[in-house]
């Protein structure tokens, strides 16, 4: 990476879209790739792309294009995706579940190691393959499967504590669906999800409509 160029957010936002659309472009057995046939893929200009990737080295070959494989690689090694990630989930309600039972999470290196819940009646039980620990042996477990990131899909009311727990436990990734802002350290990398405001997204432009 050119080390005295600062990286906006949203260059390494579309990362990941890189990621994904080059891995789909392989699989398809395409070795060798336009940025204006990257471009046309995923939705955005040829120009954004070379402008994105630039910021991180010299990729392709001018008149040639990427070439896929390699291109996946460093892409994967700028976004830490070639090495594994231990995650846990804490609460395994509705959306917990369908998250632990998401295939592709594994696919990219992200390894569900451990899953957590305050009712007993869940505790003991497997998902996606994992047993349901009480969230009282939160700590304890995360320190032993070296938890990088912790999901929290509790009640707003309880994520808060959540995230505490997840801290305490050596936990420095936090991804967050609960509707509630949290608060963490500086060292903690936190990401909240609000999934209503795609919604309210689409409702803006219908009403207009
Ligand atoms: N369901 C959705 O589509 C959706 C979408 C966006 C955001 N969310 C948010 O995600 C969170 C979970 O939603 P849901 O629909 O899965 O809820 P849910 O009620 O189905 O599940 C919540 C789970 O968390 C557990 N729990 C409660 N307190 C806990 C604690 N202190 N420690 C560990 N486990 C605890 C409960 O036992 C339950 O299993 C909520 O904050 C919700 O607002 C949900």
């Amino acid at each position: 990476m050119k080390e005295h160029i600062v990286i906006s957010k949203a260059t390494i936002d579309r990362l990941p879209l890189y990621f994904r659309t080059l891995r789909l472009v392989q699989q398809e057995g395409t070795e060798i790739i336009s940025s204006e046939e990257l471009g046309r893929r995923i939705g955005v200009t040829p120009e954004q792309i070379r402008k994105d990737l630039a910021s991180f080295g010299e990729f392709g070959k001018k008149g040639v294009g990427y070439f896929v494989r390699e291109l996946i690689r460093n892409i994967g090694e700028i976004l830490g995706l070639h090495r594994n990630w231990n995650i846990a989930i804490v609460g395994v309600g509705h959306l917990g579940w369908a998250l632990a039972n998401y295939k592709n999470f594994a696919s990219l290196g992200f390894n569900l190691a451990a899953v957590f819940d305050v009712d007993p009646a869940k505790v003991g039980q497997l998902i996606g393959g994992v047993e349901i620990y009480s969230i009282d042996r939160l700590e304890e477990v995360a320190r032993e499967r070296n938890i990088h990131i912790g999901v929290i899909t509790v009640p707003a009311e309880s994520a808060q504590e959540v995230a505490d727990k997840l801290v305490a436990a050596g936990v420095r990734g936090i991804w967050n669906f609960a509707p509630i802002k949290l608060n963490v350290a500086d060292n903690v990398r936190l990401v909240s999800e609000d999934l209503s405001v795609g919604l309210s997204s689409i409702s803006y432009y219908l009403s207009r409509q």
